[in-house]
């Protein structure tokens, strides 16, 4: 036992160092070795072949000045379009999910089987994890970055706002962050969304970019404009080339099961009522509305950011000069209300709807949205081609081919 007197550091440098402190030292030398030895071990067993193998032949490039891409949110709605589209013009896509269950991980999964079809590799993983994304970075260069693995959903973030932080402003950090060390640097497009213009009241006319967006009405809404404050000083500070997407209500086939056209479906094919909202603005009681964009003009707006985002300039974490920022709004540029959503879901299934309106009381929801699009048309032609009669159409076909009729399967 050494003397309790003895003092925790040698007095001086030259006093001998005790044999027992020599040993618990040895002790602590062997036990972090073996330790960081065994995380070695595990992560390069968890991220070796055949892993990145199938990360690799996904990321080959088919064609002449292809790019190539890490798409997160791959297995979402948007992600899993904009992978597919990608790779069918010969571009290297992989993909990273988390495939969490906000709605149904059945449904995440059968994309998932789907690219997998068509070579896209899914990495099932979560953005948070700084260390897998390295992983990713070192095993291909990708040119870019398609950032849409996101906490969706309007009305879920007023009772679970922790998860919003964690996947809407932690995880797109850590993403930068990667993003911000690569050598040479990705450009980096990613998903915000149009509720960041929230409640401010237009008289009817359509948002621009050039809006306020200090108003936002939900914490979703709220955590996407933190997103582009933070994406904005990327920017600024190490050079990274970033364009945000003002996504507005993006529909279509393999949509999300969340949104109000998809379970107003499922509503009418089974009898139940669906519930249309109103806003009670100075007891006018107005019907909502909303840009309703089809999802293969968003894939080609999506598309067009990423061919037309310019080169990052940083290198290795320190910036060589300013990189584009860019903010668009993506929607239809015609405002629908919920009724004549619903009419055109009833006259497509033909069917009628059990209707229960409903005034808002403060749940959250923006009243309207209606966007201007001509910045995104001057600077990356995007023109919208799908009316809402033509989307929903297909959409029903899709809903149809996949959950049956009547409604039968899991999509919680
Ligand atoms: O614009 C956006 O930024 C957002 O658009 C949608 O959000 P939202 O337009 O609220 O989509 P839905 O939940 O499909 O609602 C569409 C409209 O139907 C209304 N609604 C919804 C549900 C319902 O049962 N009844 C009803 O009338 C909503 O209040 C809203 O006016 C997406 O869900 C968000 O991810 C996206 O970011």
């Amino acid at each position: 036992m050494p003397p309790l007197d003895e003092p925790l550091l040698p007095s001086t440098p030259c006093k001998p160092t005790p044999r027992w402190r020599m040993f618990f030292i040895s002790a602590l030398v062997l036990v972090a070795f073996t330790a960081s030895y065994m995380t070695f071990v595990h992560s390069s067993q968890r991220y070796s072949n055949p892993w990145t193998n199938s990360i690799r032949s996904s990321a080959h490039i088919h064609r002449d000045n292809g790019i190539s891409v890490l798409v997160t949110g791959a297995a979402g709605f948007i992600g899993s379009h904009v992978s597919l589209a990608l790779k069918n013009r010969g571009d290297g896509v992989v993909g990273v999910d988390n495939f969490n269950n906000y709605y149904s991980p059945s449904l995440k999964r059968t994309r998932q089987s789907l690219l997998d079809f068509h070579g896209v590799y899914i990495v099932d993983g979560d953005i948070n994890d700084y260390r897998l994304l390295s992983m990713l970075f070192n095993t291909v260069p990708f040119t870019h970055v398609m950032h849409l693995a996101a906490q969706v959903g309007v009305q879920y973030a007023i009772d679970n706002p922790y998860v919003y932080v964690h996947n809407n402003i932690a995880s797109f950090i850590t993403l930068l962050e990667r993003c911000k060390v690569s050598n040479p640097q990705p450009a980096v497009v990613w998903a915000s969304s149009g509720s960041v213009y929230g409640i401010q009241n237009k008289n009817n006319n359509p948002f621009s970019e050039m809006d306020r967006v200090d108003l936002p009405s939900t914490i979703y809404a709220s955590t996407k404009r933190t997103g582009e404050e933070i994406a904005r000083t990327y920017n600024r500070l190490h050079g990274l080339s970033i364009t945000a997407l003002r996504f507005f209500t993006v529909y279509g086939p393999w949509g999300r099961p969340d949104m109000a056209y998809f379970s107003f479906i499922k509503n009418i094919l089974t009898g139940e009522p669906i519930t249309m909202y109103r806003a009670n603005r100075a007891k006018n009681h107005l019907h909502l509305a909303r840009d309703f964009v089809y999802i293969d003009d968003i894939v080609k707006g999506c598309v067009a950011s990423l061919d037309t985002s310019g080169k990052s300039t940083g290198s290795g974490g320190s910036k060589n000069g300013s990189a584009p920022y860019r903010v668009f709004n993506l929607g239809n540029g015609s405002p629908v209300t919920v009724p004549e959503l619903v009419t055109v879901l009833e006259d497509n299934l033909k069917m009628k709807a059990t209707k229960d309106v409903m005034d808002m009381c403060g749940n959250g929801d923006d009243s309207f949205a209606y966007v201007n699009i001509s910045l995104a048309e001057k600077e990356i032609g995007f023109k919208p081609t799908t009316d809402l009669q033509t989307g929903l159409k297909e959409f029903v076909k899709w809903y149809l081919w996949y959950y049956g009729k009547p409604f039968d399967c899991d999509r919680t």
